[in-house]
């Protein structure tokens, strides 16, 4: 679905990309874990073609692709209910919006905050709405980029597996970007350990056990948690 081939990429004399190729998984989450400042975001923007590579191309066949923000940055005079609709078509009806809308406000549990406006809303309430404009338009493709930073545990662990429920009933192709290694467990059904700049892939760990069993204090998190951490410190 998305490629980088060969791709070439820098600001200014700061190298993030030199001859870097990576194929995303077609279905599933796909999560890229790496240090600060190694590249994940510029890699993401490049993909959502927001950013154009110097030389080499990014594939994406995709082109309808939604992108969840570390911020959920809603539009601050406009209500939840408006803030989701906004994502949606002009041509489209006035009922089919509301009803597409309301549905999603009710999976995001967001019922009876339909008129507030997001400076009245938790900081996990304003993720929750973007997270329901992100799914209201049923793109096949999801960009995340840290869309839990700055949220505490409590908040978090709803939100992800709010998330993983979207991902997997909708049927969307996801991929995730942090550097939180809980987070790449709980949601990755392949992760991808990056360092950088320049970009480079140091693991690709795919087939790892089942999303439903990824509890926090089993064995087998553990193991993976010891194995990422090991990446990180080595
Ligand atoms: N617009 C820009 N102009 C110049 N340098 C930039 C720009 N955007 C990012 N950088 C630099 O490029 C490098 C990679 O940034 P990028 O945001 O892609 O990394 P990241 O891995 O997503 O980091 P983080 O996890 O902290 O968000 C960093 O050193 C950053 O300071």
């Amino acid at each position: 679905m998305i490629a980088w081939k060969q791709c070439a990429f820098s600001y200014d004399d700061l190298l993030i990309m030199d001859d870097f190729s990576f194929s995303l998984s077609e279905s599933g989450t796909t999560v890229f874990l790496g240090p600060s400042g190694c590249g994940k975001t510029t890699m993401l923007n490049l993909a959502a073609g927001l950013l154009k590579v110097h030389s080499g191309r990014v594939i994406n066949s995709d082109e309808n692709l939604s992108y969840l923000f570390q911020k959920p940055r809603l539009l601050p005079w406009k209500s939840v209910l408006e803030n989701i609709c906004f994502a949606l078509p002009q041509g489209m009806s006035k009922g089919e919006k509301l009803s597409k809308c309301q549905s999603l406000i009710r999976m995001v549990g967001l019922e009876g905050f339909e008129d507030y406006q997001p400076s009245k809303l938790s900081g996990g309430m304003e993720q929750r709405t973007s997270i329901a404009r992100a799914f209201v338009t049923e793109r096949p493709l999801l960009l995340m980029d840290e869309p839990f930073k700055g949220l505490d545990l409590k908040l978090k662990m709803p939100l992800i597996d709010l998330l993983k429920e979207l991902i997997q009933t909708r049927n969307t192709t996801a991929v995730l970007v942090t550097h939180d290694v809980r987070e790449a467990i709980l949601m990755g059904d392949r992760i991808v350990f990056l360092d950088g700049p320049p970009l480079e892939v140091i693991e690709d760990i795919e087939g790892l056990f089942p999303l439903d069993e990824r509890n926090t204090a089993s064995k087998k998190f553990y193991d993976m948690e010891k194995r990422l951490y090991s990446l990180i410190f080595k």
